[in-house]
């Protein structure tokens, strides 16, 4: 046993002597010929497929079948939560401020994954991948990259379905991970009292409202529909160009104070994982602010105006009613017949005043406003009658949802909130007085609310039905 040993030495010595001496003499072509020969050669006993997903940093290369970003993230999100409770080591890493604990893959890990009976193999690389390789991107050593192996024989299924599978797992996992925000803007004239960059026109603070579906009184058709309706929409990204229409949607939320309208968009944003742009008009400065504030909101958004009927008085020449309350139009009409007296306006003019009606529709139909994805606007109002039509039409607020009175349906899922209740006795009494008096869901909340620990769920139905009989 000592000879081979003895032996190996020299023999790789000689080997060695021998491959550089070819390398010299041999020409080019022949040297590729024969390194390509014995590629095959090796492949052909070795029938393996690897393909390399480098890291997004490494230089760009269009040879991609999968956009580049978004295959790198969704392969690292993939990896990181389906492959991680396989792994045999785990590399575990809690965010700040975060309530999940993220696991992901170490340097040279290997893990499998089964798909469709197919078995592959995905490592975490740090150095350049070999010859025999299938590169997306170009590779520098220092670079991190995803290697993907498995037999050739599995290679349609792989690059036919599997790497979709992992594209769109990926995303899903993502947007299920993700921690929404809440975004409001602020006023120009304020920013530099936030002690920080001034050109930073949106807040955001962390979207923690629990209101979903579930928890909103609502008659449980409209809710439906205005379900089936966001789900629709968050799914037509092919219709909305097929039809070249920018992919968004309205809604106009109108009704009653306290019938659930701010309730309403926190659900829907919990529902889709959607941000929420918070948009406050009368922190808006003039049209050209407001429209570089759309283009700042992200895709996957719910851009939203509350009180849209008094939003627009900022202009300083709204008129009160004699309730108080802002009529829109009048404040529309009042503008108009302002510019159209003064024959010197002009883009200045308007750059100088408030936000002006067609500036608030430029911004949600002008041409930037279909850049960056999906987004959703909601207005909401209590007085829907005194909008102005061009505001509200079809294509613009697509779907006009009402929000109204407490009805018995509502009031079962507030009272299942509040009172861990789905039945009792008082129920019925309840329901007839629902149909007599209006009542708004907020009030109703209120009356079912216990005051103190001590207070039984009787006690609580009984407030309500003695507020009912004196409304
Ligand atoms: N439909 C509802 N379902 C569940 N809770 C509701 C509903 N409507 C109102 N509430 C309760 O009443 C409170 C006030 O409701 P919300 O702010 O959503 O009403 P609103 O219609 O937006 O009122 P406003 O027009 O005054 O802004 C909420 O915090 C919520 O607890």
């Amino acid at each position: 046993m000592s000879g081979f040993w003895d032996m190996l030495g020299p023999g790789i010595g000689t080997l060695l002597l021998i491959y550089t001496t070819l390398e010299r003499i041999i020409p080019d072509d022949l040297w590729f010929a024969i390194n390509r020969f014995f590629q095959n050669l090796l492949n052909f006993f070795n029938p393996y497929i690897e393909i390399t997903f480098d890291e997004l940093s490494s230089s760009s290369s269009s040879s991609c079948f999968f956009e580049r970003s978004k295959a790198y993230s969704a392969i690292e999100t993939y990896l990181g939560t389906n492959f991680s409770l396989r792994a045999e080591r785990l590399k575990g890493n809690i965010p700040s401020g975060s309530r999940s604990v993220t696991l992901s893959m170490d340097d040279y890990e290997e893990i499998t994954d089964v798909y469709e009976g197919v078995k592959v193999s995905w490592m975490r690389n740090k150095s350049s991948p070999r010859s025999n390789v299938i590169s997306f991107g170009a590779h520098s050593p220092d670079k991190r990259s995803y290697i993907l192996s498995f037999r050739a024989k599995h290679k349609d299924i792989v690059i036919g379905s599997y790497l979709s599978h992992v594209l769109s797992e990926g995303k899903a996992i993502a947007k299920r991970n993700k921690r929404q925000r809440l975004f409001m803007n602020v006023s120009s004239d304020k920013q530099g009292d936030w002690g920080d960059d001034k050109k930073l026109a949106w807040r955001s603070i962390a979207f923690e409202h629990p209101a979903t579906f579930d928890t909103l009184g609502m008659d449980p058709k409209k809710k439906k529909d205005v379900m089936d309706d966001l789900v629709a929409f968050t799914n037509a990204k092919e219709y909305y160009k097929g039809i070249g229409k920018p992919w968004k949607r309205g809604y106009l939320l109108y009704g009653p104070p306290g019938t659930g309208k701010s309730t309403m968009i926190a659900a829907m944003a919990n529902f889709l994982h959607f941000d929420v742009y918070d948009l406050e008009l009368t922190a808006v400065k003039n049209n050209t602010e407001l429209r570089m504030l759309m283009t700042e909101i992200s895709k996957r958004s719910i851009v939203v105006i509350e009180d849209i009927d008094c939003s627009l008085g900022i202009t300083g020449r709204r008129k009160n009613t004699k309730n108080g309350e802002n009529d829109l139009k009048e404040v529309i009409a009042e503008k108009a017949d302002m510019e159209d007296d003064d024959s010197s306006s002009s883009d200045d003019d308007e750059d100088d005043s408030k936000v002006t009606l067609s500036g608030l529709l430029n911004s949600i139909d002008g041409l930037w406003s279909a850049s960056g994805g999906e987004k959703i606007f909601v207005f909401t109002t209590n007085y829907a009658e005194k909008l102005d039509p061009a505001l509200i039409r079809r294509g613009r607020m697509d779907k006009h949802i009402e929000m109204s009175y407490c009805c018995f349906e509502s009031f079962k899922v507030l009272a299942k909130n509040y009172l861990k209740i789905e039945y009792h006795e008082k129920f019925e009494k309840i329901r007839c007085l629902l149909e007599e008096n209006e009542m708004s869901p907020a009030d109703v909340a209120e009356n079912l609310m216990p005051k103190s620990a001590e207070m039984s769920v009787d006690e609580c139905l009984g407030n309500l039905i003695a507020a009912l009989e004196k409304a």
